[in-house]
């Protein structure tokens, strides 16, 4: 009797102590992870399977909390050019705008560099709208865009498309198509038209005989030595995203003053006979349409 009363008092203080090890186990687990912030729990609907799952997505936001920018506008070549690195630097764009959950804007289109970043976001997820002038569709002259596609009467109006729908501008290599969207943009920037900022992806040394260039036109006195850094400029896409997210618009009096918000209407002008037409404005439309 003695023996069975001691036997079932070991059996308890057993099943006490265990009870009080998977206890003390289950207290101790959030210390277990010290590193871990809180992170809440996924919603039913989340695809997130796992807390790892949840603490990266979670971390994916965060970052996307910081970023003071949504949807980023891409000038680039049409052209890949004949070093590798142009198109490696085009889809490592691409794949950080992904990183960064940033949509990406761009000409539309999928051949040369501009294909090479619509396709790295398309790829990643991200949104990518292509604005393309109706006279440049075709396959033959674009390539098959990805994303959506935005037709638009003329050149003109594309770029002032591509700059109204983004919050920052990047220029990859490319030819006379990219500096005159670059160059545009930084213009229009010194008018303070726009206080978006302007970065330069220059990889390979690509721009740097531009960057040359604009230090001569200050040291000559074209730009103002205030305006030389109104664009920023880095060799790969990590370094000039973090660039243009830290950028600070340049600050300039005379252009504060400016009103671009005015609408000024033309009167048309007053009908000229043909024969008293001189000078240049005598040229004939077709010379100088645009
Ligand atoms: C006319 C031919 C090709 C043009 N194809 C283009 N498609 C879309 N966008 C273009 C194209 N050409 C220029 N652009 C714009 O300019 C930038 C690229 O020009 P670059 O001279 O190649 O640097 C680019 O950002 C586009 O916005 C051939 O038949």
């Amino acid at each position: 009797m003695r023996v069975g009363v001691r036997a079932e008092y070991t059996t308890i203080l057993l099943f006490l102590l265990l009870l009080l090890l998977s206890a003390g186990i289950w207290l101790s687990f959030p210390s277990a992870i010290p590193s871990l912030p809180h992170y809440p729990s996924p919603s039913p609907s989340s695809p997130a399977n796992t807390i790892h799952d949840t603490v990266r997505e979670t971390m994916m936001d965060e970052k996307l909390v910081k970023s003071r920018f949504k949807r980023v506008c891409v000038f680039c070549g049409s052209s890949s050019g004949k070093r590798a690195s142009y198109k490696e630097a085009a889809l490592d764009l691409g794949r950080e705008l992904v990183a960064k959950r940033l949509d990406l804007v761009y000409g539309g289109g999928s051949i040369g560099l501009m294909g090479s970043v619509a396709q790295a976001v398309h790829a990643g997820g991200g949104h990518v709208l292509g604005i393309i002038p109706r006279a440049l569709v075709g396959k033959e002259r674009t390539g098959e865009p990805v994303g959506e596609v935005r037709m638009v009467g003329g050149m003109h109006q594309r770029k002032a498309e591509m700059a109204r729908h983004s919050d920052c501008f990047i220029a990859l290599p490319g030819g006379y198509g990219t500096l005159e969207e670059l160059l545009e943009v930084i213009t229009w920037a010194q008018l303070g038209i726009h206080d978006k900022p302007v970065g330069l992806l220059n990889v390979d040394g690509y721009y740097n005989y531009l960057l040359t260039f604009i230090d001569k036109a200050v040291d000559d006195g074209f730009i103002r030595p205030s305006q030389r850094h109104i664009f920023v400029s880095a060799p790969n896409a990590k370094e000039l995203v973090q660039k243009l997210e830290e950028y600070v618009p340049v600050q300039d009096e005379g252009v504060a003053k400016l009103n671009w918000s005015v609408k000024i209407e033309h009167p048309p002008p007053p009908p000229t006979p043909a024969s008293k037409q001189v000078g240049f404005t005598a040229l004939k439309k077709a010379e100088i349409a645009l």
